[in-house]
């Protein structure tokens, strides 16, 4: 059977790493594309020169043309701009709004039925402005934000408590900003609920707070840090944890930028909830119950979106 077809559109620091992670867990066949001349054509190269020590076969191919992609199976989205210290990720929207337009038409004439995964920020709008410009059903075009916010969450606590990551559940949900919603109430360790663990001394209220705080900074503090991009390891890897879900059919319960209409009282938009993906993509939103302090936070969130679907619609007619 051939191996399946990833597409990696943005051949930068998250596509090289996509590009590395896919190679290693033997995912597929990978085509590297960036409007940059001799980026995705180097990155592949060394990539494959990696296969003789690392053992993988893979095909790893840099290319300019979107006729590469060519009935992929997966298109791993992180073409366009990242920020640097002092700006928000909505500081990108009218730069990155355009890119996702030519991404878009790329995707819908090459590459129809592939399982679309957005990373370019402000992500909620961006997954948004993808699936209209390329048509693709919803059910096949999901954004990653959930995943990463809740893998910084889950490495806090971790340390927070001195336990092993693997014992560490956590959901964020909301839009991929200042306002999303990391929910204490549906984290836990081992099945032990985040406010068990305060009521049983682990740590204090206080201390959960800053840990809260810092996941919803978590993008900004490594901004600081690197001062010439944003983060990538840990985003390559939340995305190859989604694409992996599709192409093995694992159901996974992810917290992902998905298309909401119904659940969760939402009216057809895209903003992180809970998610099944499994072979159809986009298998099954997991309507969780809010308490009222939760649902005001994600109220919140989902206007901060809103927002910004808003002003994307103000800067090109054609989605309005
Ligand atoms: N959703 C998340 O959780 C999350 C996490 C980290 C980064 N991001 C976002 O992902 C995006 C990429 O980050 P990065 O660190 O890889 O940036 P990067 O600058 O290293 O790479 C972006 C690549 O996109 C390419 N590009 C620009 N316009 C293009 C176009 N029209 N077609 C094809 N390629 C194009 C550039 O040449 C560059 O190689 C940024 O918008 C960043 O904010 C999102
Ligand atoms: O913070 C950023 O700008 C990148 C990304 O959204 C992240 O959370 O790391």
């Amino acid at each position: 059977m051939a191996r399946p077809k990833i597409a990696l559109i943005g051949a930068g620091q998250i596509g090289g790493t996509l590009a590395h992670l896919a190679a290693i867990k033997e995912l597929g066949d990978v085509v590297l594309f960036d409007i940059a001349e001799g980026t995705p054509q180097g990155k592949a190269l060394d990539i494959a020169q990696s296969g003789p020590s690392e053992g993988f076969d893979a095909v790893m191919k840099g290319a300019n043309s979107y006729e590469d992609i060519a009935g992929a199976d997966v298109c791993i989205v992180t073409a366009g701009v990242p920020r640097k210290p002092g700006m928000s990720r909505d500081d990108l929207l009218g730069i990155n709004l355009k890119v996702m337009k030519s991404v878009g038409e790329g995707i819908k004439q090459h590459a129809p039925n592939a399982f679309v995964i957005c990373i370019t920020n402000p992500l909620d709008a961006m997954v948004w402005a993808l699936r209209e410009f390329s048509g693709l059903p919803h059910n096949k075009v999901v954004g990653m934000a959930g995943v990463l916010d809740s893998a910084r969450f889950r490495h806090f606590l971790s340390v927070e408590f001195n336990v092993s990551m693997r014992d560490v559940t956590a959901f964020v949900l909301g839009g991929h900003g200042d306002t999303m919603v990391p929910l204490a109430r549906y984290s836990t360790v081992a099945g032990i609920p985040l406010p068990d663990l305060v009521a049983m001394g682990w740590t204090t209220q206080e201390r959960m707070d800053g840990i809260i705080q810092r996941t919803r900074d978590g993008g900004a503090e490594i901004v600081g840090l690197l001062k010439t991009g944003s983060a990538f390891y840990a985003p390559a890897t939340s995305a190859i944890e989604m694409a992996e879900a599709y192409l093995k059919d694992q159901k996974r319960l992810l917290p992902c930028a998905a298309y909401v209409d119904g659940a969760f009282g939402l009216n057809g938009m895209y903003v992180g909830v809970p998610t099944i993906i499994g072979k159809d993509g986009i298998e099954r939103i997991v309507d969780i119950k809010l308490n009222p302090d939760e649902q005001a936070m994600f109220d919140k969130s989902v206007d901060a979106v809103k927002g910004l679907v808003a002003a994307c619609k103000g800067i090109d007619p054609s989605l309005a």
